[in-house]
């Protein structure tokens, strides 16, 4: 166990102290990377995923595959939004279905022609890696983990929770309905952390009303109940890692949210899991990977998945990934499954939960591979 204090050897190790150490850097994994490090420490090394053990027992015993297993093709939708502003009614119901099926099945979709101008996505790619890349006397200004923090540049905000490290670092901005002093972002980042904010605002929009649409209700139900009416960038730099198969860019998780939307670069390494198995999201140039959070799954009561999803460590990079999270303001709003769509056949099965205790049950465990949902059960 990765958490143990001596190892199978019998040495001791004080793994609270390793962790300090590295935070005290506050220079991130980055920092590691650029000293020169050859061998990943013991503090980023993970325990094997169950469906990665499963996967290689498949590899051993091939005969246990079915034919139609091998050959079938699993591919995270794309769902195209071209003649989006033509307000075609039968465009509409037919995106509508879409993402409902995308949202029921996989909880996951690709998005092209989204009207986010590329310029505005390749603009603020370049400066969070320019951000990550400038000398640590700069970055380290903005380390910190105060959770009150509008704009926070940290390595693993569970770091002293999870089990394990991941090879990332992180640029959090909570950027709505209040957004922070433009003193307060990054100067390397700050008119492109800015510019992206009010297109992902208004595509989160877009999004928004079709999900209402495509839960029976009309298009402003979602919006409505104020579960977009906040939204948090975080740019993630995943460092070049020379020993990949130890370690996880981001640890099994499902989102803390209503919805996610995200840019990844070319060189992917983003999983969702599908039918018990981990499935690849391939990178496609300028689209974005949308996914149902777990508010919006257990607002749906189920209907929609908040699906589990990791970032596997790339020996090449840095790898970029730009995500915007939507969620609740206030924080303390409870949110419950939506009573319109709730009948005699389909009674809630959750309680409402706050934004709130959400994010405290994340704070306190960390990524752990486990997902809140189950707590709220009724
Ligand atoms: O970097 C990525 O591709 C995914 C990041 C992610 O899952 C998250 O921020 O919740
Ligand atoms: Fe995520």
């Amino acid at each position: 166990m990765v958490s143990d204090s001596t190892n199978g050897a019998g040495d001791h190790y004080d793994r609270m102290a390793d962790l300090k150490a590295f935070d005290e850097t506050k220079e991130g994994v980055k920092g590691l990377v650029d000293a020169g490090i050859t061998k990943v420490p013991r503090i980023f090394i993970h325990s094997l995923d169950p469906l990665d053990q499963k996967a290689a027992q498949q590899i051993k015993e091939p005969h246990q595959l079915h034919d139609d297993e091998l050959k079938a093709k699993l591919e995270v939708p794309i769902i195209d939004l071209k003649g989006m502003e033509e307000e075609d009614e039968e465009w509409r119901r037919e995106i509508v279905k879409a993402i409902g099926e995308a949202s029921e099945s996989w909880g996951f979709f690709q998005l092209v022609n989204h009207g986010v101008p590329e310029s505005v996505l390749e603009e603020l790619s370049q400066e969070l890696r320019k951000f990550n890349e400038e000398p640590k006397e700069v970055k380290m200004k903005h380390y910190t983990r105060d959770p009150m923090a509008k704009v926070r540049y940290t390595s693993n905000f569970d770091l002293f929770q999870s089990p394990a490290a991941n090879w990332r670092d992180t640029l959090y901005c909570n950027m709505g309905p209040h957004p922070p002093k433009d003193e307060e972002i990054p100067e390397a980042c700050r008119e492109s952390v800015l510019k992206y904010s009010d297109e992902v605002k208004r595509l989160g929009s877009v999004l928004f009303e079709l999900i209402s649409e495509s839960l029976g209700l009309n298009k402003n139900y979602l919006q409505e109940t104020d579960c977009a009416k906040s939204h948090v960038f975080l740019g993630h730099y995943y460092p070049a890692c020379p020993e990949p198969e130890l370690t996880m860019g981001t640890t099994k998780h499902s989102d803390a949210d209503f919805l996610t939307i995200l840019l990844q670069d070319q060189i992917g390494g983003l999983q969702v899991i599908y039918n018990d198995q981990w499935v690849d999201v391939p990178p496609i140039p300028n689209a974005l990977v949308v996914n149902v959070g777990d508010l919006l799954q257990l607002m749906s009561n189920d209907r929609f998945k908040s699906v589990e999803h990791r970032v596997l460590a790339n020996r090449r990079g840095p790898r970029i990934s730009l995500a915007c999270f939507f969620t609740a303001f206030p924080l303390t709003k409870p949110f419950g499954p939506i009573k319109e769509i709730l009948s005699e056949e389909n009674p809630a099965i959750y309680r409402e939960v706050t934004v709130k205790e959400i994010i405290s049950y994340y704070a306190s465990k960390g990524l752990d591979g486990n997902s809140p949902l189950s707590r709220f059960l009724l």
